[in-house]
C-alpha cells in the first residue's frame, strides 16, 4: 500500500464544541477517499486539519510519511469556496492569479479543456452559473497540477444534471492519477465516486470501507419496502422486518421466499418496492437518524 495521506486521532475543539472527537484514517495515493456526513458531522474541520489551513488541538497529519510543511502547499489543491473569486475579474484573470502563487503550474490550455472552461473564458466569475463556478474552482484547485486535491462539498447547490457532470469531470481527474479526498452529505455522490469512505458524525467516524462493502457487511442484499397500511393488521411481521416512517421494510437476501412470504400474510403488494440497500440505510442503521437531518 502507498499511503500518501495519514490522520492520526484528530480532535479539535472550539469552545463548546468538539467539532472533531478522535478522527483518523489512511489515504492510499491515486484513491478517491470521501468523509461523508450530515451537517454539522466535523467533516469540513476534518479537511480544514488535513489541508493545513486549521491545527489540530491534538492528532497529527502525516504526508508521505511526514509532518505538514511548507512545502506541503506546493503539492496540493484545494477548491476553495466560491468567495475566494475576486470580484470584477474574469474566469481567464481568475486562473492566471492563482497560476502566479506557485512555481509548478499545470498546462493552462489543458486545464482550460479538462474544465470546460474555453467558452466561458472572458466571462466575469460573478456571472457564472453554479455549475461553471464549480468547474472554475476545481480548476484554480489543479492550477499547480497538485498530487492531492481536497473538494469541499463540491456538488452542493448544483441541480442533479449538472452534479453529474461534475462527477464525469472528478472520475477523469482521478484517472490522471491525482488522489482525492472530498467531502459530501450526498451518499449517491460517496458511492459513485469514493473507493473508501469514512461515515462521520458527531466528529467521531461511525464506519470505515469500500462503499459497497460497508453496506453489504450490514445488511442482506435487498430490501422490500411496503407501506405499513398494506400488511394485514394482526399479521406479525418477519423476524427481519423493520419500521420506518410509515413503511415496513423487510431485508431478505433473496427476493423469492421473502415475496412469499408476504403473500402468505396476505399484504397488499400494490406498492411493494424491491432495492438495495444503500449508505442511507447503513447511516440510518449506525445513527438512528437520517443523513440529511
Ligand atoms: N469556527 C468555529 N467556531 C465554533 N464552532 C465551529 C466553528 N467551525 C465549526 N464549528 C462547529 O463544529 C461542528 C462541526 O462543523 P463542520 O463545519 O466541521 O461540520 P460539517 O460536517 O462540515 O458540516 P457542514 O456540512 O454543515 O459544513 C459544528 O457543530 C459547527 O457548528
Amino acid at each position: 500500500m502507498n499511503i500518501l495521506l495519514e490522520a492520526h486521532d484528530l480532535v479539535r475543539l472550539y469552545p463548546g464544541v468538539r467539532a472533531v472527537d478522535g478522527i483518523g484514517f489512511l489515504v492510499e495515493a491515486g484513491q478517491c477517499f470521501g468523509l461523508l456526513g450530515p451537517n454539522g458531522a466535523g467533516k469540513t474541520t476534518t479537511l480544514e486539519m488535513l489541508e493545513g489551513i486549521q491545527t489540530p488541538t491534538s492528532g497529527t497529519v502525516l504526508y508521505r510519511g511526514r509532518p505538514l510543511d511548507r512545502a506541503y502547499r506546493e503539492s496540493v489543491g484545494i477548491q476553495f469556496q466560491a468567495t475566494a473569486l475576486q470580484d470584477f475579474q474574469t474566469v481567464r484573470e481568475s486562473l492566471t492569479m492563482f497560476a502566479s502563487l506557485y512555481r509548478r503550474t499545470a498546462d493552462r490550455d489543458e486545464l482550460i479543456r479538462l474544465c470546460n472552461l474555453a467558452e466561458i473564458l472572458d466571462r466575469d466569475t460573478r456571472k457564472l452559473s453554479g455549475g461553471q463556478r464549480q468547474r472554475l474552482l476545481l480548476a484554480i484547485a489543479l492550477v499547480n497540477d497538485p498530487d492531492l486535491v481536497f473538494l469541499d462539498e463540491p456538488t452542493t447547490g448544483l441541480d442533479p444534471q449538472s452534479r453529474r457532470n461534475f462527477w464525469g469531470l472528478i472520475e477523469t481527474v482521478r484517472r490522471r492519477g491525482k488522489t482525492i479526498v472530498l467531502t459530501t452529505h450526498y451518499m449517491e455522490e460517496a458511492e459513485r465516486l469514493c473507493d473508501r469512505i469514512a461515515i462521520v458524525d458527531h466528529g467521531r467516524i461511525i464506519a470505515e470501507g469500500q462503499p459497497a462493502r460497508l453496506v453489504r457487511d450490514h445488511f442482506p442484499a435487498t430490501v422490500i419496502r411496503l407501506p405499513e397500511s398494506a400488511w394485514p393488521v394482526g399479521a406479525a411481521l418477519p423476524p427481519t422486518a423493520e419500521r420506518r416512517d410509515g413503511t415496513i421494510e423487510l431485508f431478505a437476501e433473496e427476493v423469492p421466499p421473502m415475496l412469499a412470504e408476504i403473500e402468505r400474510v396476505g399484504a397488499d403488494l400494490t406498492n411493494l418496492r424491491v432495492a438495495t440497500p444503500n449508505l442511507e440505510d447503513l447511516f440510518l442503521k449506525l445513527t438512528g437518524h437520517d443523513l440529511r437531518s
